[in-house]
């Protein structure tokens, strides 16, 4: 039963209503003192306030005293404002400073328990959507629901205050370093460097270098001395993004910095002692490679002390409708348009698509779609998934999968030429690849870049 506070100091009344919302647990309070101590120990959610307390019962100045006072001390709460018959200029005067509603005298039973139903309703709708929202994003941006996404949330709050090295398990934009930089949000390290960096995109030549930094004329057109990316997270996170892909006599020097926390720059004598908490991820089978001899086993066990495996996006579930609404809002502020929603036939296609871009495709997906809706609603249309069910356009596809796949990247790349008029960074953002990859995906088709 919920609790609801009702502030009148006519005994009769008090009685009456304690009658009225049998549904409810009724507490009463006669003048605003205690009407503030009920506040403070049954914390309702509904409160209904005679203005004419004592000692100005004629009068509404106690009345909206503690009208104020509560709302300072419980803003969410809802107050429904009940006042003398011909008294609506103090009623509206409620309404401005907060109060959910108000209630004019005589009291009609009937009427009121309606009025306070509603209020009720009101605050449990409004509870629940501040639970969602703290549920669901939480400061770093990270959206989830699902029980599995949650699971993984937990894992990470368990190892953020700890100095544990930790692989990021996941196939390709399910979301790892956001994961990373939850890592070191949620840790003692927040508010030091945070610093990511892609070995897989990085030529292996200049890897070393980036990593472990290079003293002046250590090689040709190295020109005055540069720190690299492990001194610069000192004190704070390092994130190697795709270790898989970390050349295998580079491995035996990360093992040594992980192991003694302890580097040299590149053409440098000098130990350089750093205190860098490291994060791992790849979307590849790491386990495999030490059996295949291209990843040193000793580095896997250091690197892996707990590994978090990050579900694919078709496996979140309810997941997917959360990460659209809020990538909607968020594109439709960022492009200016006004749009409420979904179709419920857009709903249906964001849940039977396959996802195999994960979350950064659905931003994509989402962020075209925001772009081209003409309606009020995004459609199933303006998303442009391939719908699965569609025999006609399946007949007309090739069988052979790389075909399927070469014919597929072409659309896109058309798709997001277009969308991007012509400009190669924004069209290798939209197609979250690298712009290097764009042209090669380009020449490998024929396709003619924009002058
Ligand atoms: N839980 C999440 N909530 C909101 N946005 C997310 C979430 N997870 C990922 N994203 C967004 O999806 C995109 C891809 O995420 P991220 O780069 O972390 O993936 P990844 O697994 O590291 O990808 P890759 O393996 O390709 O580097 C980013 O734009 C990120 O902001």
């Amino acid at each position: 039963m919920e609790t609801l506070l009702v502030i009148e100091d006519d005994l009769g009344i008090q009685k009456q209503l304690k009658w009225t919302f049998t549904d409810h647990e009724v507490i009463t309070a006669g003048d605003r003192e205690s009407a503030i101590a009920a506040l403070r120990r049954y914390e309702p959610k509904v409160v209904t306030l005679d203005l004419g307390l004592p000692p100005d019962e004629a009068n509404a100045s106690e009345g909206l005293a503690a009208l104020q006072q509560i709302l300072e001390l419980a803003p969410k709460t809802k107050v429904v404002v009940i006042t003398g018959n011909d008294d609506k200029d103090n009623a509206l005067k409620a309404i401005a400073m907060g109060a959910h509603d108000f209630y004019q005298k005589p009291i009609d039973a009937d009427t009121l328990d309606i009025i306070v139903s509603r209020a009720f309703f009101v605050a449990n709708i409004e509870h629940e959507n501040d639970r969602l929202k703290q549920s669901s994003l939480d400061d770093n941006g990270f959206i989830g629901n699902s029980p599995q996404v949650q699971q993984v949330s937990r894992m990470v709050d368990r190892i953020a205050p700890t100095e544990i090295t930790t692989l990021l398990l996941g196939e390709s934009g399910t979301g790892k370093e956001v994961l990373a930089r939850a890592i070191h949000e949620r840790g003692p390290r927040a508010g030091k460097p945070f610093i990511a960096i892609n070995c897989a995109s990085i030529p292996e030549t200049l890897l070393e270098s980036e990593l472990f930094g290079f003293e002046r004329g250590a090689f040709t057109g190295a020109h005055k001395q540069t720190k690299g990316k492990i001194e610069c997270a000192h004190g704070g996170t390092l994130f190697l993004d795709e270790i898989g892909d970390m050349p295998y006599p580079l491995q035996a020097k990360i093992l040594r910095f992980l192991q003694e926390k302890i580097i040299e720059r590149l053409g440098g004598r000098q130990e350089i002692a750093v205190d860098v908490k490291v994060v791992c991820a790849t979307h590849q089978n790491l386990q495999g490679m030490v059996s295949e001899k291209s990843f040193r086993e000793d580095l896997f066990y250091r690197i892996s002390e707990v590994t978090i495996n990050i579900p694919p996006l078709r496996e979140r579930g309810e997941d997917i409708l959360l990460l659209s609404r809020a990538f909607l809002q968020s594109f439709a502020q960022q492009f200016g348009r006004k749009l409420t929603g979904f179709t419920e036939e857009a709903r249906a296609a964001l849940m039977a698509h396959n996802w195999p871009g994960n979350i950064r495709e659905l931003q994509n997906k989402i962020k075209s779609a925001v772009i081209m809706a003409e309606g009020k609603q995004i459609s199933d249309l303006d998303l442009m998934l391939m719908p699965a069910t569609e025999e006609s356009s399946l007949r007309q596809m090739p069988l052979n999968l790389k075909q399927v796949r070469e014919a597929a990247e072409k659309h896109a790349i058309n798709r997001a030429l277009t969308m991007a008029d012509g400009n190669m960074s924004k069209t290798a953002e939209l197609l979250g690849v690298t712009r290097p990859t764009l042209y090669s995906l380009m020449d490998k088709y024929g396709m003619e870049k924009p002058s």
